[in-house]
């Protein structure tokens, strides 16, 4: 299966999830990932929207939750879309923020650690992310569609937005 073969615009997501990248001057917050869907791999704090929230506050949320950060001042970054061929259709809204406070702690669900930009360990990570995020880090906007077969990437289409 490939992008072109799915409708997006009739293509309704069964979950909704958020990731936050916080920055600190050229470092980012990645988490080794513990639980749910990606554990294992190396990722930023975020999880699912829970009824009632908007996606702002999940990332809020998911990032205390996670790793013991307070976040403000989130800034949307892209929209991702991706179809698994084993049925789940997982939307995510991608943040970055700058703006953070409080002291960095190990969860249950995850352990951070501070990495250097340039030293992102993509080999670690979701397929998709090495074709969006270093992008997404230097501020320009994008849409991303996949294809998934479990953990591998069978196809992609992205957008970069021109910014204003
Ligand atoms: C398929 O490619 C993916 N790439 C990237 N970069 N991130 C992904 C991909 N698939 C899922 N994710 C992200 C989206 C979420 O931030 C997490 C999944 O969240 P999780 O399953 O851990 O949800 P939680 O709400 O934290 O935990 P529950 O399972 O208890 O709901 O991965």
């Amino acid at each position: 299966m490939k992008v072109k073969d799915i409708d997006w615009t009739t293509w309704i997501p069964s979950e909704k999830a958020v990731i936050t990248y916080i920055l600190d001057g050229e470092n980012v917050l990645l988490i080794h990932k513990k639980t749910g869907l990606g554990a294992g791999m190396v990722n930023a704090p975020g999880g699912h929207i829970e009824e009632g929230e908007t996606a702002v506050e999940a990332a809020i949320r998911e990032t205390k939750e996670e790793v013991g950060l307070d976040t403000e001042n989130l800034i949307f970054s892209g929209d991702l879309y991706f179809h698994f061929l084993d049925g789940l259709k997982l939307r995510g809204t991608v943040y970055l923020c700058r703006d953070f406070k409080g002291s960095l702690i190990e969860t249950d669900e995850a352990s951070p650690f501070w990495c250097a930009i340039k030293d992102i360990p993509w080999e670690n990570m979701w397929e998709d992310d090495r074709h969006w995020l270093p992008q997404a880090l230097k501020n320009e906007r994008f849409t991303g569609y996949f294809i998934f077969d479990k953990e591998k990437m069978v196809d992609k289409s992205l957008v970069f937005h021109a910014s204003n």
